[in-house]
């Protein structure tokens, strides 16, 4: 992976975490490559990483892979703009919401492989969920390389393209269901007299510590949860509300919301 140049193009918050993750992992700072928007993004991440900053042609020009961190709705314009630089044997890599590989492969020349990523903000702390996928001309060398490029982020799996849009709906936007919660749980803390701080501190650990069962104990989420729930106790008395407000019932309108959102800007997109 080192002796390859990527080129991040739009690196804003995902694009960041791809190249500090490479850099992290020791991919040396010459064999990467960033494009922005800004200036002034440009020279934030020139002076924070020490790593070139180009316009989207040269960067494409330059690298062996090249990694789409843009928002959909602007990924067009980019690949109309940087289509006649990609020339066979560079690997296109998407990290966009929604888009099927089919978007890129109509705008590319024929032949480029693309290999389609839905990654996850907790990459920041080296913990982010990556699933990829090939899509078309992409082999089995080109879906390791993607793999190599997002193990220094996290975890990484390989789904069939046509999970993606549920992969984006459970893990690409999973962070915020669990911050929602958790930010939730503060206001009830201090709707029950402790103070915010207090609450803060306790619920984030919980929520760390209960992660790390869910990763680490081999149990699956139910035993876990009855082993919480003494007879007649708290935790029951809880767990009835819950299910009153329809906790589970919220999950799964959310969950479907977020694939059918991921479809629309795919069709939009076009
Ligand atoms: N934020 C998240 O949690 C996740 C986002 N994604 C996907 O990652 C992609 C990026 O999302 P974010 O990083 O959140 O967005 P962002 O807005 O932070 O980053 C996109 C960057 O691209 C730049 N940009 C746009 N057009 C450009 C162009 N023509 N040339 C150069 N730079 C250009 C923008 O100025 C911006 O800095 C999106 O496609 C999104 O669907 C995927 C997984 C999680
Ligand atoms: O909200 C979004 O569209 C992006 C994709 C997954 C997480 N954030």
């Amino acid at each position: 992976m080192s002796q390859h140049t990527v080129a991040v193009l739009g690196a804003g918050k995902m694009g960041e975490l791809v190249l500090s993750g490479l850099l992290r992992s020791g991919h040396p700072a010459g064999h990467l490559l960033v494009t922005a928007r800004r200036a002034a993004r440009a020279a934030e991440l020139a002076e924070r990483y020490g790593v070139t900053v180009t316009g989207n042609a040269e960067a494409v020009t330059r690298a062996d892979i090249v990694a789409v961190g843009v928002k959909p709705q602007d990924c067009a314009a980019l690949l109309d703009e940087i289509a006649p630089g990609v020339t066979a044997g560079k690997l296109v890599v998407s990290l966009c919401a929604g888009l099927p590989t089919s978007f890129f492969a109509a705008r590319l020349p024929e032949g480029t492989p693309v290999v389609r990523v839905m990654t996850n903000t907790p990459a920041m702390v080296g913990e982010a969920m990556s699933a990829i996928s090939p899509g078309p001309h992409a082999t089995d060398e080109h879906v390791a390389l993607a793999e190599s490029m997002f193990r220094p982020l996290g975890s990484t799996v390989r789904v069939p393209e046509y999970q993606q849009d549920a992969v984006t709906a459970l893990s690409g936007s999973g962070p915020a269901y669990f911050y929602l919660m958790v930010e939730a749980m503060i206001e009830a803390g201090v709707l029950l007299g402790l103070p915010r701080r207090t609450a803060q501190e306790l619920i984030v650990q919980t929520a760390v510590g209960s992660a790390a069962m869910l990763r680490d104990s081999g149990e699956h989420p139910v035993q876990l949860r009855e082993a919480v729930t003494s007879p007649a106790g708290t935790t029951a008395a809880a767990l009835r509300e819950m299910e009153n407000h329809g906790v589970r019932a919220a999950l799964a309108s959310a969950l479907e919301a977020a694939r059918d959102r991921a479809r629309e800007i795919a069709a939009q997109a076009k």
